[in-house]
């Protein structure tokens, strides 16, 4: 694959150098998945359980990282089988889901979530007024047990409607005790506990990592990136992939920007390959 500078390609190697103490962290929407209009039809890259089995034999652990349940996350990408696989050759494969709000691992096979937050029954009760009140009576309506997710993207004017939405759910959301998660077509309210850099930090200890790659494509995504730059400022080596998407914050943050999915599978196999090289010269 083709760096686009030379900061970015040296940021590669240092964490290639370190590749068997290093954590990979993944997005699954847009960066594991290719987006598509309706939530329920995201599908894992077909390349990504090959992939992932190839890079968990020079890594120490892998995790997805993402906003869905992690359930959803674990059925949408088949990850059960691909956690056994690893599981052969001693490589842990996790799920933070809802933001860090809940736990699957290939090991124990069953999530950790906590109850739902309070405010979230209440504020559910309110929402259908809002969106009308907004103009956005046909909004889709994600139903995530923690959390809700009202999507833009399937309305005539996405973009409109989103914006239209913003403050109206940011104000329930807050006389519910909830916080808005902005995303690419989409207003998610959660409870505000964790963030995906709050995951990363819990990777880096229970892992003991050495060196950390992270790959996103959304605004939830900008806490993780903020993490990796803390613990490289630290003197870990780390590599914030952007796997391209309309928001300029996550590019912004990142040491490489890469065409969607397949890029994150290029990338990928690239880190395979060359941590086998290095492996074998040293
Ligand atoms: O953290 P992620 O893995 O990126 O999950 C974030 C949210 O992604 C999903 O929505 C996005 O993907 C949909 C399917 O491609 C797309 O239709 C939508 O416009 C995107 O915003 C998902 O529905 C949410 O539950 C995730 O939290």
């Amino acid at each position: 694959m083709e760096f686009t500078s030379a900061q970015a390609r040296s940021r590669f190697d240092a964490v290639v150098a370190v590749a068997a103490s290093t954590v990979v962290g993944l997005d699954f929407d847009g960066t594991l998945a290719p987006i598509v209009d309706d939530p329920e039809a995201a599908r894992i890259h077909a390349d990504a359980s090959d992939v992932l089995a190839d890079v968990s034999q020079v890594v120490r652990a892998i995790a997805i990282v993402t906003g869905r349940p992690a359930r959803q996350a674990v059925d949408m990408g088949a990850l059960d089988e691909l956690g056994r696989a690893m599981a052969e050759h001693g490589t842990s494969l996790s799920v933070f889901g809802q933001y860090g709000n809940e736990r699957w691992s290939a090991g124990e096979r069953r999530v950790v979530s906590p109850r739902p937050p309070r405010g979230l029954a209440s504020f559910e009760r309110e929402l259908p007024a809002v969106l009308r009140s907004a103009g956005a009576a046909d909004a889709f309506v994600e139903e995530k047990g923690l959390a809700v997710g009202i999507h833009t993207r399937r309305m005539p004017d996405p973009a409109g409607a989103f914006e239209r939405l913003l403050e109206p759910l940011r104000q329930l959301a807050e006389r519910h005790g909830l916080t808005i998660e902005p995303g690419r077509h989409v207003i998610e309210v959660r409870s505000g506990d964790t963030t995906k850099g709050d995951a990363v930090r819990v990777l880096v200890e229970e892992h003991q990592a050495g060196g950390f790659v992270f790959a996103g494509d959304d605004l939830g995504d900008v806490e993780a990136f903020e993490a990796l730059h803390e613990l490289r400022r630290d003197g870990m080596p780390t590599l914030a992939v952007c796997s391209a998407t309309e928001q300029a914050e996550v590019a912004r943050l990142a040491d490489l920007v890469v065409p969607g999915p397949d890029g994150v599978m290029e990338l990928l196999r690239e880190l395979a390959v060359a941590a086998r090289a290095s492996q074998r010269t040293h």
